[in-house]
């Protein structure tokens, strides 16, 4: 039987930008970890690009080749642990240009999802370096729809608006938020959950490259807005057991996508 209960493992890791290697290494002893844990998770998930992190100027040359490499490990990885993977985001090369994707894969380690970032951010300069992606994020876990977003993203609430309306109960947000914007990663995130009533997982990275710092602060928020879980600034594995049967409770307590009325809504 599927159960609407899910442990999740947030891993709340270091990148070092430029240095795949190491990152790997990093990411493989932090699954280890979470693999033998006395309570398995269910899901693990990882932050945003943490193949290469921000090395945009030498992505070309970093970015993994059609997510290769990343998609035979972790596919191999969740079909030996019988657990779900969200990969974290990747950089990716593909059809000439450069990604930030994630692979999605669940217990018997089919690509269950794919998503590449669409709102790329300026202010890290992401459009001269990435394409941006074009497709919805949208998978199915334990019989129920879920959706991806990837950090800027969450600055537009119409993306997961349009996956809640698709019939997400769940997001996974990857992310490289950086100081000084606490405020803005833990309300915008909370207001995601909130209005679309549904869970909000976004996993950040934390430590410093070149002149910026990321503060971490991985969070699981429930569809009543509320924090199950959330990390400090340390490298961390985020432990989180969630119920989905809480989000059909939550819709049916204030019916907001009953009352909805799209007709007053201008969106472009
Ligand atoms: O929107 C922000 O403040 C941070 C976004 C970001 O760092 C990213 O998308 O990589």
């Amino acid at each position: 039987m599927m159960t609407k209960k899910l442990r999740l493992a947030l891993l709340q890791m270091n990148i070092k930008a430029g240095y795949p290697e190491n990152n790997l290494a990093k990411l493989k002893s932090l699954l280890e970890q979470a693999i033998q844990a006395e309570e398995k998770p269910d899901v693990v998930m990882f932050p945003e690009m943490w193949n290469t992190g921000y090395a945009l100027t030498e992505i070309h040359q970093l970015a993994d080749v059609n997510g290769e490499a990343t998609i035979a490990f972790l596919s191999a990885f969740s079909k030996q642990h019988g657990i779900y993977i969200i990969g974290g985001s990747i950089a990716e090369a593909r059809d000439g240009g450069v990604y930030n994707t994630i692979y999605a894969f669940d217990r018997e380690g089919n690509r269950i999802g794919d998503y590449s970032k669409i709102h790329l951010f300026r202010l890290m300069e992401e459009e001269k370096y990435l394409q941006a992606g074009e497709k919805l994020g949208q998978l199915v876990i334990e019989g129920e729809q879920a959706g991806m977003m990837i950090c800027y993203d969450i600055r537009f609430p119409e993306l997961a608006r349009t996956l809640a309306l698709d019939g997400a109960k769940l997001l996974f947000v990857p992310a490289e938020w950086p100081n000084p914007r606490l405020h803005h990663w833990r309300t915008l995130l909370t207001a995601r959950a909130i209005e679309n009533q549904m869970y909000v997982i976004a996993c950040n990275r934390m430590g410093t490259s070149g002149d910026t710092t990321f503060f971490g602060h991985s969070l699981v928020i429930d569809p009543w807005g509320e924090i199950v879980a959330e990390a400090g600034e340390e490298e961390t594995i985020l432990w989180a057991d969630i119920d989905l049967d809480l989000v059909g409770e939550v819709r049916g307590r204030i019916p907001v996508f009953e009352d909805r009325r799209p007709q007053h809504y201008t969106t472009n």
